[in-house]
């Protein structure tokens, strides 16, 4: 596989991206692609930095929406984009999509002041393939108490994860050829299986 592929994993905190993200970049390997893995906010020392401040601090809404802009426009520059112009597959947990989950669902910032940064951020240029893992809030927050302890996102609300699912609906409706929805409540195997069939009907 040599042709450039765009690839995120989103999801509402606890959904299970970063488990199943290992399987696909070995999956994909295996079948000859260099792979580039990252995550936002992060993936450049910068954006790490800012990652640690919004993850951390308390800030207004809109602030939170600028620092993950800030942080993709680095991300975006210096990783992404040289890492598909070399023909590598990229393989991001998350991307723009969060920011209108979080951002806009979560904390009311307004879809088009995210749809004006997304054209200034990123010239609007979504992943080739969204991986939505959906899971209901109540499951996903059973599965984060067992597994660490919360930060200023996980630490908020179930009506807050409902909002931030519901967000992930409308990009999911209003781009639907772009995301393939992972039912992430069944079993570890059942949700890596539908992950391969996702895959496998896009010729990966
Ligand atoms: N299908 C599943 N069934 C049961 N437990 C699961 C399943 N998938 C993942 N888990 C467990 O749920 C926890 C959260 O998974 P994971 O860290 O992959 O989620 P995430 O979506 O990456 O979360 P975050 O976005 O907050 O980093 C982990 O302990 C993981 O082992
Ligand atoms: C990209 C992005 C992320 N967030 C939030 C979502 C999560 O709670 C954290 C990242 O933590 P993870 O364990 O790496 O998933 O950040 C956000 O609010 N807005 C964004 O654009």
């Amino acid at each position: 596989m040599t042709r450039p592929l765009f690839i995120s994993y989103e999801g509402i905190d606890g959904a299970g991206k970063s488990t199943h993200l290992e399987a696909t970049e070995a999956r994909l390997r295996a079948a000859g692609a260099i792979v580039c893995r990252s995550r936002e906010p992060g993936g450049t020392p910068l954006a790490e930095t800012l990652r640690e401040m919004v993850l951390n601090q308390p800030m207004a809404p809109l602030t939170e929406a600028l620092l993950v802009f800030a942080a993709r426009h680095e991300h975006w520059l210096q990783v992404i984009q040289p890492a598909l112009a070399a023909g590598q597959v990229v393989l991001c947990d998350r991307f723009a999509d969060a920011s209108f989950a979080y951002q806009g669902g979560g904390r009311g910032v307004a879809w088009e002041q995210l749809q004006a940064l997304e054209q200034w951020t990123v010239a609007g240029r979504a992943p080739d393939l969204t991986l939505w893992f959906d899971l209901d809030p109540a499951e996903a927050a059973r599965r984060r108490a067992a597994a660490r302890s919360a930060d200023r996102f996980e630490a908020e609300d179930l009506a807050f994860f409902g909002r931030v699912r519901a967000a992930y609906a409308r990009r999911f409706e209003e781009q639907p050829q772009r995301f393939e929805r992972i039912d992430a409540g069944q079993s570890l195997d059942g949700v890596a299986a539908q992950l391969a069939a996702a895959l496998q009907r896009r010729g990966w």
